[in-house]
């Protein structure tokens, strides 16, 4: 993969600041690109990996693993770049894959008003006539199938609308119910924020062209069933790459197939944890921790590097600066633009930086004895028409871990449903959740629950959701402070401003990748890596080329898929 047409001479002192998964990536794809590169990484905390963090925690049988941050990740589009770092970093034999028929996979609930209901999908055992009944007679979606029909019949948004929240959007077409009983939910599940303040624009990027290219939502969808898919371009090329052969061992390659998610035996930290041991041990890749940058600056009157400032322990010495070819910063946007301002002017270009808000997440893992404690799925989210009542904690959802990581193998192998190792070492099947509080709920208080209270408001949630009283033999809380990027009304043009700025300003030399300008996921971090180092020898590349390039569609024909069995007897597509 070394590419040696990079002129040593441009790149051969990178710097890259923030160790968390997009800065290991990223240095991880740049020694491949230009191995006699010198990469320094600089993280403000002592620990590299970011939010990426699993733990064993000791019981009476054995050890528990809980994720403090991210604990799945999908095999489709971006997640083939996963899939590969875990064959690089010889993971294979680690990974845990829950298949797509599992329940993990097909059931999804959300709780509204004052119990759990299955979100009406198909899955193995479930009739039309259950999901009719759940549509028809459920609180939640009372009133709903009617607007969903009439939603093509919905005059579409006045072109000059240039971006509007995802509530406003499905509530003018489908009705506040819609917005407020059940999208909410799904908002919270991945962005942990307010559906009012997110953008449709780049959030929900299908339904809003669908609206002003064909009219309606439901006219876009008959369309791509009928005709296939829209991809962008750079889409339909990274896709084409992914498809080049690749050597995954074929047992690995297979179950990834069948996989709706995987993780490592050792949890999403392992993988963190082994890029940091590979990054280790290549001599031209020095770690800096507990070292926060304080500034980002050309070098005076030499225009090929940038000079990272760091504050010296010993506050009367002068703080220390080191020069760079370029620096990649995979910080979050406020601590970007606020290391950026050194003068009244940069403020101003960087202020739509600046203005990008973060929410902060309290996951609480709790793990009891009893097996079995919730009903076979993937968990539950809480959408804002719950009662407060019934949610006085303010949670935004509930993810049964026992669903992707089985506690023993044997049992889970019984069922099917798991392929690989397990995760935890106890000799009985117990049950593990992780409660996530926060998000949105929490924007602009001034101080957050502590722990001990985060566990104890996660207590109370799951005894009244899920009937749980007995008391969890391990828990844990941990406070992941601004974690998730919100890309709220107007994200669009706040990024255009900061590609424009960043070119004019730094043209190439300072580049931006991470989860606040193409989606907020791991296997989203690895792709911005991917292609930041992919592109880096293009002029006055800033990074943020996906988001502000003009996008050019290509419909992908639908193939028919041919139903073959294969050799143990169970049917596939193919
Ligand atoms: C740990 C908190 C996170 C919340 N959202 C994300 C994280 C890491 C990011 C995220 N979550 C999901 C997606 C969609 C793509 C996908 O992998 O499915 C993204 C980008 C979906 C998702 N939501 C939850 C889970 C377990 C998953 C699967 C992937 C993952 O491990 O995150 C549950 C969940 N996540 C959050 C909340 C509040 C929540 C509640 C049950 C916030």
């Amino acid at each position: 993969m070394a590419d040696l047409s990079y002129g040593p001479l441009l790149y051969d002192l990178p710097g890259i600041i923030g160790g968390g998964i997009t800065g290991l990536a990223s240095a991880y794809y740049l020694s491949q690109i230009i191995p006699y590169a010198k990469i320094t990484i600089y993280d403000a905390r002592p620990r590299l990996g970011g939010w990426l963090s699993s733990k064993g925690v000791d019981v009476d049988d054995g050890t528990v693993l809980f994720e403090a941050g991210p604990r799945t990740l999908r095999p489709l589009g971006n997640g083939i770049l996963a899939s590969r770092l875990i064959h690089e970093l010889g993971l294979e034999e680690d990974t845990i894959f829950t298949k797509s028929s599992s329940p993990a996979a097909t059931n999804r609930f959300i709780y509204y008003p004052d119990h759990l209901v299955r979100v009406p999908s198909p899955a193995p055992g479930v009739t039309v006539f259950d999901i009719l009944y759940t549509l028809f007679t459920e609180p939640a979606f009372k009133g709903l199938w009617w607007r969903g029909v009439a939603e093509g019949f919905v005059h579409p948004r006045d072109a000059t609308v240039e971006d509007e929240s995802i509530g406003s959007f499905i509530s003018r077409r489908m009705g506040k119910d819609a917005v407020n009983r059940v999208a909410s939910a799904l908002m919270h599940g991945i962005y942990a924020g307010d559906i009012w303040k997110l953008s449709a624009k780049s959030l929900f990027e299908a339904p809003w062209r669908f609206e002003a290219e064909e009219g309606s939502v439901s006219e876009g969808v008959l369309k791509t069933m009928i005709e296939g898919r829209e991809m962008t371009t750079r889409e339909r090329t990274f896709a084409e790459m992914m498809r080049a052969p690749y050597p995954y061992t074929p047992s690995f390659k297979e179950n990834m197939k069948h996989a709706n998610v995987f993780t490592l035996k050792g949890g999403l930290g392992q993988l963190s944890d082994a890029l940091v041991e590979k990054l280790r041990r290549n001599p031209n890749i020095s770690f800096r921790t507990n070292t926060a940058v304080s500034a980002l600056q050309p070098v005076p009157n030499d225009a090929s590097a940038m000079t990272v400032t760091i504050p010296t322990a010993e506050p009367s010495s002068e703080p220390l600066s080191v020069n760079h070819t370029h620096i990649i910063s995979t910080i979050s946007p406020s601590k970007l633009s606020s290391i950026l301002s050194t003068t009244d002017e940069l403020r101003a270009d960087f202020s739509p930086l600046a203005q990008i808000p973060s929410v902060s997440v309290m996951t609480v893992n709790l793990y009891f004895h009893t097996p079995n404690l919730h009903p076979p799925g993937f968990g539950y989210l809480i959408p804002l028409a719950t009662p407060i009542t019934q949610n006085p904690e303010m949670a935004l959802g509930v993810v049964f871990d026992t669903a992707y990581a089985p506690h023993h193998s044997m049992a889970d192998a019984e069922f099917g449903h798991h392929v690989g190792p397990a995760q935890d070492t106890v000799s009985k099947r117990g049950t593990k959740i992780t409660v996530m509080l926060g998000g949105h709920y929490w924007d602009g208080w001034p101080v957050y629950p502590s722990k001990d209270e985060g566990i104890q408001m996660a207590r109370s949630l799951v005894e009244r959701h899920l009937g749980i009283t007995e008391a969890p033999v391990a828990a844990a809380a941990n406070l992941q402070s601004e974690c998730i990027p919100q890309y709220t009304v107007g994200h669009e043009a706040r990024i255009r401003r900061t590609h424009e700025a960043l070119k004019r300003r730094y043209k190439g030399r300072l580049r931006v990748a991470g989860n606040w300008a193409r989606g907020v996921g791991v296997n989203d971090c690895l792709r911005s890596a991917w292609d930041l180092v992919r592109e880096l020898r293009e002029e006055g590349g800033t990074g943020l080329e996906a988001v502000v390039e003009e996008k050019k569609w290509v419909r992908i024909k639908r193939v028919k898929k041919k139903r073959v069995e294969r050799d143990d007897g169970e049917k596939e597509e193919k």
